[in-house]
């Protein structure tokens, strides 16, 4: 085999009988597995089984900041039949056997993510050296696809690292940087990234290294020896109590695992890629490699087409509140911009301080970032109780109370202290984006960019257009929320926008379920199961009862009466009942209670006797039927541009469950038809609120979907 440009492998055989191969798949970002690969690594693999005089081999990638991401997805996907999935795996396996089964030493060189069937690689290499960068992450997410490491990961890794740590990184997906990979002996060495390759070369010339055993401690050795039963199914117990039965990849991890080290790697690797291939036919996996590509699309848009955005250099945030904070600190910490705050107060500017460093310290201590560092984004953040430092600041985001007439003068103040093509954002969760923008002077530079609490953890970013809104200001705004770390969604301005409008409907009916006697526990823990994060109850605690009592109206108002919340808001308010934050809610905060527990007080409000009378099933479907509806109607009112942000917004703005791909794919996966008629019946049943939207009807008597 001759190198060629169009070869995602390259041998470069050094003087000192070191062959490194480099990996550099042509025309992509990044490098990924494909089964087209199979002719020429396995010339590859000839050429360095006859090369008597070889002493070593490294694999390094070519690409500036990637090792490899994995077997390419697309490929999965393009996969009809469970065999032909199962091939894939074998393939991969196949590979990684006679890498790891070479009589000289191999050496992965890795510097950027090794994910998947690219840390897969890895394992079947015999030395790991990474680089210190923090774009050096490891790890085997196939659990986020629904799949299962599938070119024996599940049986190296359980190997190298013990049982426990390898089942916690494939059930969780979670990556791993090089520190905490050292650690568990994932990783050989670190190294900066500028001597990467002759660390490993210099490892590959040390001879190949006997086999080491996972670095237990003598409880690890105990559990993955004789209790090693008990083991697997607290494993078991402790992701079901999470996943519910919803994700048929995690049963399968633990018995591939499981089988693997009781029956031994071969009969591992074949239970591994059976089960690759039963778990890619899933409807689960379908769903979530279907939000893979959906965010891939959204990171390569700008939101407005032809126009680039501008860059922002500094940024000024109005209020220090929790969401004041947390925008400064994502601002600062992501998208590496300094920040300029203003508050009305001194307290308000030290709470945001306060919170900034609170979010940092954890960095510092899991050694994710240098003291020197957490002090360099500690002085990106500055406050003043006026204008001052706001002249330069090109975008300025509003996180103030929810105060129309406040707003308005904040766009004046901006429009007056900053410089003229300083863009404003409201983070406003319930005011028009228009109005906001009426008595603006530069409306085209205004425009709502709305965050989730807690803003560090929620990655949706809504980003709403009023009319008057320019291109400009949207793809700079859109693109300023990535470097935040969000996926944006642009959204038309509208009460309620996307995704508060969504939910409100669900709420509602949860909460008219309550009042006819459904017990609390019940109607949260079923859309649990159903596979929401948290049951409505709860998340009305969390939200608060005043802020939900506040935004019906105004839904209801704009919206019809569909939105009309049931007549429960004002007694629990007066009853003190705010949720959470007042300590006093539908649950119990008192520090003597014991886990959670309902305040039954609620109930003797309403002259109520819970007592349940829906099944599970029925519950769901009555709270989740709203929201689909609803989603539909935003479609149709062109609130959101298309099905697929409307199913991003829901399953990253509100914990729609991924596996169900998010309403719109949801409403495809059962039925348009179906859709409309359980919405007619509850119609009849329970009143006009359900009735489908005409975009619903239509489609169902067309028979169309909203994805092809
Ligand atoms: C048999 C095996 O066990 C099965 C597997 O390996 S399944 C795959 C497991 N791997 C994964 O799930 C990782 C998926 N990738 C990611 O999470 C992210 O891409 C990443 C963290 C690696 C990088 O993120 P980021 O820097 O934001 O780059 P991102 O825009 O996502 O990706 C860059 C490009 O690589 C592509 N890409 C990344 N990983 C890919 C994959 N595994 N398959 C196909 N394409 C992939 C993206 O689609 C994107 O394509 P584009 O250039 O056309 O836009």
């Amino acid at each position: 085999m001759t190198n060629s440009a169009n070869n995602a492998f390259t041998l470069d055989i050094r003087d000192d009988g070191i062959g490194v191969v480099t990996i550099d798949v042509p025309g992509e970002s990044m490098n990924t597995l494909k089964s087209t690969f199979a002719d020429e690594v396995a010339d590859l693999m000839e050429r360095v089984e006859g090369d008597s005089k070889l002493k070593g081999l490294v694999f390094i990638s070519g690409k500036p900041s990637s090792f490899v991401a994995g077997a390419d997805i697309r490929m999965i996907s393009e996969c009809e039949t469970a065999a032909d999935a199962e091939s894939l795996a074998r393939q991969g396996q196949a590979l990684f056997d006679r890498l790891e089964s070479l009589k000289i030493p191999v050496v992965a060189a890795i510097h950027g993510p090794a994910l998947g069937g690219g840390l897969e690689l890895a394992l079947a290499c015999h030395v790991r050296v990474v680089s210190d960068s923090p774009k050096t992450v490891l790890g085997l997410p196939e659990v986020q696809l629904g799949l299962l490491p599938g070119s024996g990961g599940t049986q190296r890794l359980p190997r190298l690292v013990g049982v426990q740590q390898a089942l916690t990184m494939m059930l969780t997906g979670k990556q791993l940087r090089p520190k905490q990979a050292l650690k568990l002996g994932l990783a050989d060495e670190i190294v900066p990234q500028s001597i990467l390759l002759e660390a490993a070369v210099k490892q590959a010339l040390k001879g190949k290294p006997k086999k080491r055993k996972p670095k237990l401690n003598l409880i690890g050795k105990v559990l993955e020896g004789p209790l090693s039963g008990v083991l697997f199914s607290k494993a078991r117990e402790q992701a079901q109590k999470k996943a519910h039965g919803n994700y048929p990849a995690i049963d399968k991890i633990i018995d591939t695992v499981k089988h693997g080290m009781s029956k031994g790697m071969q009969a591992g690797l074949e239970y591994e890629a059976r089960c690759f291939g039963e778990l890619a036919m899933t409807e689960e996996s379908y769903q979530l490699r279907n939000i893979f590509f959906a965010t891939t699309e959204i990171k390569k848009e700008t939101g407005a087409d032809g126009v680039k955005p501008e860059k922002v250099k500094k940024a000024g945030v109005l209020g220090g509140g929790l969401m004041g904070g947390g925008i400064a600190h994502v601002t600062i910490s992501k998208a590496k911009v300094p920040v300029r705050l203003k508050d009305i107060n001194h307290d308000g500017i030290k709470n945001a301080l306060a919170y900034h460093a609170k979010l940092l310290e954890p960095k510092l201590k899991r050694k994710i970032m240098r003291k020197a560092e957490v002090q360099r984004d500690m002085l990106m953040l500055s406050g003043s109780l006026d204008y001052s430092g706001f002249n330069d600041t090109d975008i300025v985001v509003e996180a103030v109370f929810e105060d129309l007439n406040l707003k308005q003068q904040m766009v004046s103040d901006i429009e007056t202290h900053a410089g003229s093509h300083t863009i404003f954002a409201t983070n406003t969760s319930s005011l028009p984006i228009t109005k906001i923008a009426a008595k603006a002077q530069r409306p085209e530079q205004v425009i709502g960019l709305h965050y989730f609490s807690p803003v560090e953890k929620m990655p949706l970013a809504e980003i709403i257009t009023h009319p008057g809104t320019s291109k400009e200001t949207i793809a700079t705004t859109v693109e300023f929320a990535k470097k935040q770390g969000k996926t944006p969604i642009v959204v038309k301005d509208g009460a309620g926008f996307y995704v508060n409008r969504i939910l409100a409907p669900y709420m509602n009916e949860a909460a008219r379920m309550l009042l006819a006697g459904e017990p609390i526990e019940a109607l949260d823990k079923n859309l649990v199961k159903f596979g929401f994060p948290v049951g409505p109850i709860t998340l009305l605690d969390e939200v608060g009862i005043d802020v939900a009592a506040k935004v019906a109206p105004i839904l209801a108002e704009e919206l019809g009466e569909r939105f009309r919340a049931p007549d429960a808001f004002s007694k629990l308010l007066d009853d003190g009942r705010k949720g959470r934050k007042t300590k006093k809610g539908f649950y119990r905060y008192d520090k003597k209670t014991k886990g959670k527990q309902v305040d039954t007080s609620v109930y003797g409000l309403f002259g109520i006797t819970p007592e349940s009378k829906l099944s599970s099933a029925d519950m769901a479907e009555r709270c989740v039927l709203p929201m689909l509806n609803e989603a539909a109607w935003c479609l149709q009112d062109g609130i959101i541009r298309s099905a697929r942000d409307g199913d991003i917004g829901a399953i990253f703005g509100i914990g729609f469950p991924p596996f169900r791909g998010g309403p719109f794919r949801y409403m495809d996966s059962l039925g348009v038809a179906h859709i409309v008629e359980r919405l007619q019946h509850y119609a009849k049943t329970e009143g006009d609120r359900f009735k489908p939207c005409q975009l619903l009807v239509d489609m169902a008597a067309e028979k169309q979907r909203f994805y092809d």
